[in-house]
């Protein structure tokens, strides 16, 4: 299944960016955030360098502040700041904090240079007093963009500001590689700089804040200030209360459950990986370089994780596929900190990396369908999804945050060790690879339980998990008959069926418009009469003159309509990855020809798999009804089939929920006695579990890794 017409799609994004105002407010932000990702990794090396003579305790430590500083503040206290900074005018918040900010961070290589001994100190204060000054910078930002684009394009907005504060993670680790591959050099050309990369990084990241204050004060924003609060509700403004609210929207099943340990599972893999990376890539006799590539290699390996994903085994169960990436992410960081070479440990982090990433996608889409399952209406199921996405979002950060903290402290209390192997060999454990080695068997228990917990009541599971990850491995051919006989194709195939004047023509359109709004493909079609000989068919079959046609004869020229349409319309519609409603398939044949006509079922079946390729219903509706019922709503003269007895339509609807009850897997079977509006939703809701989740745009504004998502296929 995919989604022909993804809402994010690139043209969207270039309608946003054609908005001057914003695409200038756009690019200074992609540069502040590069410099800010630059600063965390000039900082944290920084850290390292400044306590080298001290003990190695000490390295760990100076690290695990510089992470509590860079990330708790905006964790703890923008609630407060942000209603302080709904007093202020955004326009010269954002221009005092830029170049504050800017100041600040040009300051610590500055100090570091006249006054060595008072240089960790400063780092420490300078960053603290940045990072404040940044709660203040960040709400009127958020509310900055609104007053810039109109609000149809908000959401679009929203997630290129995000899809900035993220994607410049890699790129900015690269850089400061590049940087430091270089120092020498820079070294050598300004003698001044005490530790080139990272004094230029610094410097740079003033330079971009600087930048950002210019663009900023020449950006036209109102000085009204439309819903400050309502513009990011969630966004930093409540991480604990949606962490500590959340869990009631996700926690209810075993999937919200699975998925939640799981996902915060690869958050601190990576966070580990982040916080011990500096100290670890010294013992590795790598230096700021090989940070730079290992900082990359986390965050570039996410991103292509979650880029990738969704492409990924297509045939492959989405929750087996999400619980073996977090075992291969998990397996990946536990050879990370038994392996003393730079090289491999890159390779063995951009696994973890693009482990946790596809995690992450397939995850969030799972968490929102999870979160909607609970909610009984339409609108109900937006705030769920809302919610579930904020919780994840804050607990992410708050593990972050954890994680990467610990693990430097924890590293330092391991200490270095040397093991003797034999009489000659000697084994190096260090700090650092005891805690990532330790974080790995820890993640690779904890994947086990999201595995188990995310699959325990897949209603979908195939036959074992080996098979068929193989099959899925060998399944080039989407169309491959995998053993059971049933075609399978990339879209989604759903009929709809049940007596005369059942609803199931009304209930085929509100099913396609809804689907196409979120941008499926739909195809809406019906039996008999889709094709040109299946019209023929269909004059022939309905007219009450041809009183003369024997059971026999009937139902081959239905299974001649049903092949005929499958053949040209329905197959290749699936084939292009399209989502296919057909009012009436092939249990009308069973239910009319085979107990109205009294038929043997047996041979009707066996007609009709060859006369449609053995194409079988991803999910049939049936919608139930009395049959005087549902002959009492038609208009006009009824047909040849119309016609028929009571008994006869009795003797159809008995066979239909006979169908039904001997499959429920396969079937929604809906009291069509019911008003209209209820038959939709209880569709809508059992129609969802088969697609992709449609991610609502307004759960963009909390989380950063959704946009990526949304630019699927
Ligand atoms: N749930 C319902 N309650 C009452 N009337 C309905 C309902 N659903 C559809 N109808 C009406 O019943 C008639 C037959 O509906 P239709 O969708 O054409 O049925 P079918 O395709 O099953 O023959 C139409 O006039 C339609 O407006
Ligand atoms: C598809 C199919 C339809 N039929 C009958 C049921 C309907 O009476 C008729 C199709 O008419 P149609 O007008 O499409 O049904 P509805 O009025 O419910 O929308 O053909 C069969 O007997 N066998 C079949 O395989």
């Amino acid at each position: 299944m995919s989604r022909s017409a993804p809402l994010g799609a690139p043209s969207e994004a270039r309608n946003v960016l054609a908005i001057t105002s914003f695409r200038r407010l756009w690019i200074s932000l992609s540069l502040s955030s590069l410099g800010d990702w630059l600063s965390l990794l000039a900082l944290m090396s920084l850290a390292v360098i400044f306590t080298a003579d001290a003990a190695p305790l000490a390295g760990h430590l100076a690290v695990a502040a510089v992470v509590a500083i860079k990330l708790a503040p905006s964790i703890l206290f923008s609630p407060l700041a942000g209603a302080l900074a709904e007093k202020l005018d955004r326009r010269w918040t954002m221009v005092g904090a830029d170049v504050v900010r800017g100041l600040l961070y040009v300051s610590i290589p500055v100090v570091g240079l006249l006054w060595p001994a008072f240089a960790l100190q400063w780092l420490f204060i300078a960053s603290l007093l940045a990072e404040v000054v940044a709660l203040l910078w960040t709400p009127a930002k958020d509310s900055t963009v609104p007053s810039l684009v109109p609000r149809r394009q908000l959401a679009e907005a929203n997630r290129l500001t995000l899809l900035a504060a993220y994607m410049t993670a890699p790129v900015a680790a690269l850089l400061f590689a590049a940087l430091a591959s270089i120092s020498n050099i820079l070294g050598a050309l300004v003698p001044s700089l005490a530790n080139p990369e990272a004094d230029i990084a610094l410097y740079l990241n003033g330079l971009t804040f600087f930048v950002a204050a210019i663009v900023v004060a020449t950006l036209p924003i109102p000085k009204h200030n439309p819903g400050l609060s309502a513009a990011s509700p969630n966004r930093d403004g409540a991480v604990l209360s949606s962490v500590l609210t959340g869990p009631r929207h996700v926690g209810a099943t075993a999937l919200g459950r699975g998925l939640v340990v799981g996902l915060l599972t690869a958050v601190a893999a990576g966070a580990a990986v982040i916080g011990v990376g500096r100290a670890h890539v010294e013992a590795l006799g790598a230096g700021n370089g090989g940070f730079g590539v290992l900082f990359a290699a986390v965050f570039g390996g996410v991103a292509l994780g979650m880029v990738s994903g969704p492409r990924l085994l297509k045939k492959f169960s989405r929750r087996r596929l999400f619980g073996l990436v977090l075992v291969l992410a998990s397996i990946a960081l536990l050879f990370t900190g038994l392996v003393w070479d730079m090289v491999l440990s890159a390779v063995l982090v951009l696994v973890l990396g693009f482990g946790s990433g596809v995690a992450a996608g397939t995850g969030l889409r799972l968490l929102g369908t999870a979160a909607a399952s609970t909610a009984g209406t339409t609108s109900e199921e937006s705030v769920h999804r809302e919610r579930a996405f904020a919780f994840v979002h804050g607990a992410a950060r708050l593990t972050f945050l954890v994680a990467a903290v610990l693990a430097p402290v924890l590293a330092g209390l391991a200490g270095d060790h040397t093991v003797p192997i034999g009489a000659q060999l000697e084994y190096d454990l260090w700090g650092t690879g005891i805690v990532l080695t330790a974080v790995g068997l820890v993640a690779l228990v904890l994947s086990a339980v999201a595995h188990r917990l995310v699959n325990r009541d897949d209603p979908e599971a195939g036959p074992g998990l080996l098979p068929e990850l193989f099959a899925a491995l060998r399944g080039i051919d989407p169309n491959a008959d995998d053993g059971d006989g049933e075609v399978r194709t990339p879209g989604a195939f759903v009929v709809v069926e049940g007596g005369e004047g059942a609803g199931k023509s009304t209930q085929v359109r509100e099913l396609t418009v809804w689907l196409r709004d979120q941008g499926f493909e739909v195809v809406g079609t019906r039996q008999p009469g889709a094709t040109k000989l299946g019209m023929r068919l269909r004059g022939i079959l309905l007219d009450r003159e041809n009183s003369h046609i024997t059971p026999r004869a009937e139902a081959m020229l239905y299974a001649a309509d049903k092949a005929d349409h499958v053949e040209q319309e329905i197959l290749p519609a699936l084939r292009r990855g399209a989502v296919v409603i057909s009012d009436r398939y092939v249990d009308s044949t069973l239910a009319y020809q085979g107990a109205g006509r009294e038929l043997e079922i047996d041979d009707l079946r066996e007609v009709n798999r060859w006369a449609t390729q053995n194409l079988v219903p991803d999910l049939t509706v049936l919608l139930d009804v009395r049959p005087q019922d549902g002959l009492g709503r038609l208009g006009g003269p009824a047909d040849r089939i119309e016609s028929e007895s009571v008994d006869f339509h009795e003797r159809v609807r008995r066979e239909f929920r006979t169908l039904a009850d001997a499959d429920p897997d396969r079937y929604l079977v809906v009291d069509a006695s019911e008003p209209r509006e209820k038959i939709t939703r209880q569709i809508q809701k059992r129609v969802r579990s088969l697609l992709p989740d449609p991610v609502p745009s307004s759960s963009e504004a909390v989380t950063g890794m959704i946009p990526i998502i949304r630019d699927e296929d």
